[in-house]
């Protein structure tokens, strides 16, 4: 059993039916698969009582409550006080939530809701046994939005998608793993990210091996996101990084606060990493066509995306590009307009949308926001564990979008899904800090980082 995040290694995730599939093999050679998550379930509970209280064991009526029990009997046997039930004992030191795992499939009940409530106000931490109940583990949506806020969540045999993404982080609290001794013998349904180091820079190598990148963007009053994107080019190790700020005169500065930053164009910068339409105003939209027609390797990023999700003729020549060549960015009210549905709808299940953006625009897909979703159309779609709330300001998109074509600049040989996991990765690792990351400050993070 161990903490699950920040890991440096790739993951494999499994879907219900793989965890499904994979338990009930398991359950042939291994029949006793309760009662070792029973025990990993009491061995966490010594390490997270609080006080000499009852451990407040709540249990359902499958086989999560079978791992509650089981640990009830552990816990006993260690000479730990339990209460077993649905109604919360004087000052627990801890609660157990046992109630619902994999086998959710209801809105919980009035009743179950209830207990979600007393576990919420009765002081002690929360430790969910599998997942929180009422979480769905395939899309960490919480079922009609009633699921257990835990503490900790003890991931049992298999890690979910739900538990990393969508609502399923806030839900979650510290996030542990015990696979019950079971080497999973299936492929995975997708993969939590691992750790990618940045490429390396040879003695001898001059500013020409380290590629270019061209910056699109900047409406009036807008061209701050353009600069931050070509900031954390330039900080990633790009060796040449222009600005293409559409409505700025020919003759003024890319970036005063940044003498590195040149002003460039398409036309004179054809092999240059495009990232397109950072602070892009309308402006980007007339210029996409050329650069999508020209441009071997892009990134596209805010209105470019607004721009493709209500143009036709614009869709089809994203679709037209070969293939990884193309990582579009969206947000998910982005991702939302592109597939002309609601934010909500596509929230309950983002690793679906995500898939489903990749297929119909042949591109590779970064759905951001907590747990973001890499999904390219031929490749194990990937999840971040990485980041959180600091990342939420203005700007931070637009430092993931120029530092994924920094990173692809350095490395024109690399998949557009490979520069997206890796970029995703290194963004929300640079991004875990306490509190509010400006954006300018993620840049920095981010370089400082090996
Ligand atoms: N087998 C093993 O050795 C191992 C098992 N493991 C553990 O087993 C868990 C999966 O167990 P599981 O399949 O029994 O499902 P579980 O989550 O307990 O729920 C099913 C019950 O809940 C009910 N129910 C559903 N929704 C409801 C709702 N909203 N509100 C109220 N009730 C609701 C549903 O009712 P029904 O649909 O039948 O009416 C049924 O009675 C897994 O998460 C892990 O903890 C692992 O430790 C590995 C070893
Ligand atoms: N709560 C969060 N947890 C993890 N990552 C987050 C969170 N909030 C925001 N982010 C990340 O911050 C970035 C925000 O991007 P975006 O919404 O496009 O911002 P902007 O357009 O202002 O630059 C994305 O990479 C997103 O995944």
């Amino acid at each position: 059993m161990h903490l699950l995040l920040p890991t440096t290694a790739t993951l494999p995730l499994f879907d219900v039916a793989a965890s499904r599939r994979i338990e009930a093999r398991a359950l042939t050679h291994s029949p006793d698969l309760m009662a070792r998550a029973g025990l990993a379930v009491a061995k966490l509970s010594l390490a997270l009582r609080r006080g000499d209280g009852p451990v407040w064991i709540a249990c359902g009526p499958g086989n999560n409550g079978g791992d509650g029990r089981v640990a009830a009997q552990r816990l006993t046997e260690a000479g730990v006080p339990v209460h077993v039930g649905h109604n919360a004992p004087r000052r627990p030191s801890l609660v157990i939530d046992a109630l619902l795992g994999l086998g959710l499939n209801r809105t919980p009940s009035t009743e179950m809701q209830l207990i979600f409530a007393a576990m919420a106000a009765c002081g002690a931490p929360v430790l969910s046994v599998d997942l929180p109940s009422g979480l769905l583990a395939d899309t960490g949506l919480p079922a009609g939005g009633h699921a257990v806020r835990a503490d900790h969540t003890l991931a049992l045999l298999t890690l979910k998608p739900g538990l990393l993404t969508g609502e399923g982080r806030a839900h979650c609290g510290h996030l542990w793993f015990d696979d019950l001794g079971i080497a999973p013998d299936e492929a995975p349904s997708a993969e939590l990210l691992g750790t990618t180091r940045r490429p390396a820079r040879g003695a001898t190598s001059h500013k020409g091996s380290h590629g270019q990148v061209l910056v699109v963007g900047g409406a009036p009053g807008m061209q701050g996101a353009a600069r931050l994107a070509a900031r954390a080019a330039l900080a990633c190790g790009a060796g040449r990084v222009y600005l293409d700020l559409l409505n700025l005169p020919a003759d003024q500065a890319a970036d005063p606060g940044r003498p590195e930053l040149m002003r460039g164009t398409l036309a004179a910068l054809p092999r240059a990493v495009g990232v397109l339409g950072c602070g892009g105003g309308a402006a980007v939209a007339a210029a996409l066509p050329d650069l999508l027609r020209q441009l071997s390797r892009a990134v596209i990023d805010a209105d470019a995306l607004n721009a493709i999700a209500t143009d036709a003729g614009l869709q089809q020549a994203l679709r037209a590009r070969p293939d990884s060549a193309t990582v579009l960015t969206p947000h998910p009210l982005e991702a939302a307009r592109l597939l002309g549905c609601e934010t909500a709808s596509l929230q309950a299940d983002r690793l679906a949308a995500a898939r489903e953006l990749a297929r119909r625009f042949a591109c590779t897909v970064v759905l951001k926001g907590a747990g973001s979703v890499i999904a390219s159309p031929s490749e194990r779609t990937a999840v971040c564990g990485s980041g959180g709330p600091a990342l939420a300001t203005a700007g931070s998109g637009d430092v993931l979008a120029g530092w994924l074509g920094g990173l692809w600049a350095q490395q024109p040989g690399a998949s557009a899904h490979a520069i997206a996991c890796a970029g995703v990765d290194a963004h929300g690792r640079a991004g875990e800090v306490d509190g509010v990351l400006r954006a300018g400050d993620l840049i920095e993070r981010l370089a400082a980082a090996r």
